[in-house]
């Protein structure tokens, strides 16, 4: 079997990178214990055995880098076999610790790393990577914030190798055929700053013009190099999220995973929260009021994402829009508050003009939501009064604590059913784990566009897509939400179980297909002339296995 090791060497003074095979394919029996040459199943066992030994969660990334970088097809049949369980180490919450100690754990070269001293140059570096022909996606960071822990700079690379670990687990696309990439821009991190040991530039960010040419000739670049690469954005900081997505999406197949993957995933989780709640309280979908709890690019996708859907249900931009309130670190997002940011304006009430409200129960005794959704970055934000107050006014109150990593968690699980005396309908950023109550054991969903972007990435990749257009991500979104098994309902859930996550990616990158399709942004024609279960078997077959 090959393995994917990475090895750095310099040619006139610029790095590339070659991939290194270790041993013939497949392995000279000499390089093999015996009992490995015929029994490659107890090597499944002795794997799990040492991951599982290790205590701390860090400690198990390590573990499953290194396993991923000595034998790539064990790494992801671990994740395949055991996707719960590996899922939290190899993604949030655990590569919330990676990122803040990437420059500590560093062992072996892991995708690419272009920096601002490239710049005039970045075209040279791209073509060092050594399976050009191959690369289908990319995610790209430039660490500016990462999860809800702020710039962390290069350190954001764990989070670029990670979701793309997700891609090629969840959605088989090839491993080869994934670039993570970290743009190194400096950083304003004090504490990278000041640490030796830190590994990227020693500058704080460049200026938004500087970072602008230099993203121009990054895009153009990528494009020339990698001619079939879809790019997903990561974890940009708020105002360049947005710049930067709607500069590059209408020229080349990019998507910003923060802004549309949540949105799409926390559309998908809020239509069966709302069946729910509804068979409780009778209200009708239109109905539901919906408060955010930050006022971000997430946050913000995700209010984008529910008032196009509440206008595909006929009701009119402007009621549609009257459904959503945000509040932010100043309270309740109002006109009448003072100047915005440019983002906030779309969703900014114009029927409130008094005094500030600050308090979030405040908030919510003003709003009366159905709904309240957490992108706020603040562990502890959903206190035991916020949610009593959500359970005072609701049957079934819709509770969604979505800030990763668990440390920013708005609320626990625990704590939602505790303090809502079970009532909650709940799903979480990161994995919680189940909880008995009232005898009955329930389960939170994890409402994270790890649900979505695996699917929507390959759909894309295989129609060839030249862009990834609004309804082709509001297509991953209805997919996923239509993707419950009756038992799934029956448990109250609002996301399928994670095991399920390769038959739900196909499911949806097969009707992702056929939106690119109806939009005419699909290169692969012939994929039009097949049926739907022709097309679903099309895009199962094209998924790597490990
Ligand atoms: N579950 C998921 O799939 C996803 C979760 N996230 C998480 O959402 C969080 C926010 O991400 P972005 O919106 O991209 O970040 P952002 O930096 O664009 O937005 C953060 C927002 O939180 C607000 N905020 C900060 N402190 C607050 C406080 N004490 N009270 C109220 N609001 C406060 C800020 O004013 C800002 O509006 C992060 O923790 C991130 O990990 C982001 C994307 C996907
Ligand atoms: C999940 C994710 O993309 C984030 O927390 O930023
Ligand atoms: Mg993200």
């Amino acid at each position: 079997m090959p393995t994917a090791v990475l090895l750095p060497y310099w040619v006139d003074g610029i790095q590339k990178l070659k991939l290194a095979h270790q041993g013939p394919e497949p392995p000279a029996p000499g390089y093999l214990p015996p009992a490995l040459r015929k029994d490659r199943e107890s090597h499944v066992r002795r794997c799990l055995e040492q991951l599982r030994s290790k205590e701390k969660n860090i400690e198990k990334y390590i573990f499953l880098s290194q396993l991923k970088h000595a034998d790539e097809p064990m790494f992801y049949r671990l994740c395949l076999d055991h996707m719960s369980e590996i899922t939290p180490l190899i993604y949030t919450p655990t590569v919330g610790d990676a990122c803040l100690q990437f420059s500590h754990i560093y062992r072996q070269a892991e995708g690419l790393f272009i920096s601002y001293e490239d710049k005039g140059n970045i075209g040279s570096i791209l073509r060092s990577w050594s399976r050009k022909d191959d690369a289908r996606i990319s995610v790209v960071t430039d660490g500016s914030r990462i999860l809800g822990l702020g710039d962390l700079g290069i350190n954001g690379m764990p989070i670029s190798i990670g979701k793309l670990s997700l891609y090629i687990a969840g959605a088989g696309i090839r491993p080869h055929s994934t670039i993570p990439i970290c743009l190194d821009l400096g950083t304003n991190n004090q504490k990278n700053l000041d640490d030796l040991l830190y590994l990227g530039l020693r500058r704080t960010r460049v200026s938004n013009e500087e970072m602008t040419e230099f993203m121009d000739e990054f895009m153009t670049e990528m494009s020339r190099v990698f001619p079939k690469l879809l790019v997903q954005f990561e974890d940009f900081s708020t105002e360049h999220a947005f710049t930067y997505l709607e500069r590059y999406r209408h020229q080349y197949p990019v998507f910003n995973d923060d802004i549309q993957g949540t949105g799409c995933v926390v559309l998908s989780g809020f239509l069966n929260a709302a069946r729910l709640s509804s068979a409780a309280s009778g209200r009708a979908l239109s109905d539901q009021r919906i408060l955010f709890l930050g006022a971000g690019s997430a946050t913000v996708g995700v209010a984008t994402q529910l008032m196009s859907f509440f206008t595909l249900q006929g009701l009119s931009v402007e009621e549609a829009r009257s459904r959503i309130w945000m509040a932010d670190s100043q309270g309740l997002v109002y006109d009448a508050r003072g100047p915005m940011a440019e983002h906030k304006k779309a969703f900014s009430r114009k029927d409130y003009s008094g005094p500030p409200i600050k308090n979030l129960v405040d908030i919510i005794k003003y709003v009366m939501p159905t709904a309240l959704l957490g992108l706020s970055t603040t562990r502890g934000a959903f206190n035991q009064e916020v949610i009593e107050t959500m359970a005072t006014l609701n049957d079934r109150p819709i509770i969604f604590s979505l800030s990763n990593p668990v440390s920013l968690s708005e609320c626990t699980f625990e704590e939602a059913l505790q303090w809502s005396r079970g009532s909650v309908i709940f799903a979480g950023g990161s994995p919680f784990p189940d909880v008995g109550y009232g005898g009955v054991t329930r389960h939170a969903g994890q409402g994270n566009n790890m649900y979505v972007f695996p699917g929507l990435g390959l759909g894309a990749i295989l129609s060839k897509a030249s862009t990834v257009t609004d309804s082709m991500v509001e297509t991953a979104s209805l997919a996923l939400a239509d993707s419950l098994t009756a038992e799934e309902k029956a448990e109250d859930r609002v996301y399928p179980v994670l095991t399920r996550i390769r038959d739900i990616s196909a499911q949806i990158a097969a009707k992702v297909i056929r939106t690119a399709q109806q939009e005419r942004v699909d290169q692969n024609v012939a994929l039009r002339d097949i049926n739907d279960s022709e097309l679903l078997k099309f895009v199962e077959e094209n998924m790597w296995q490990p």
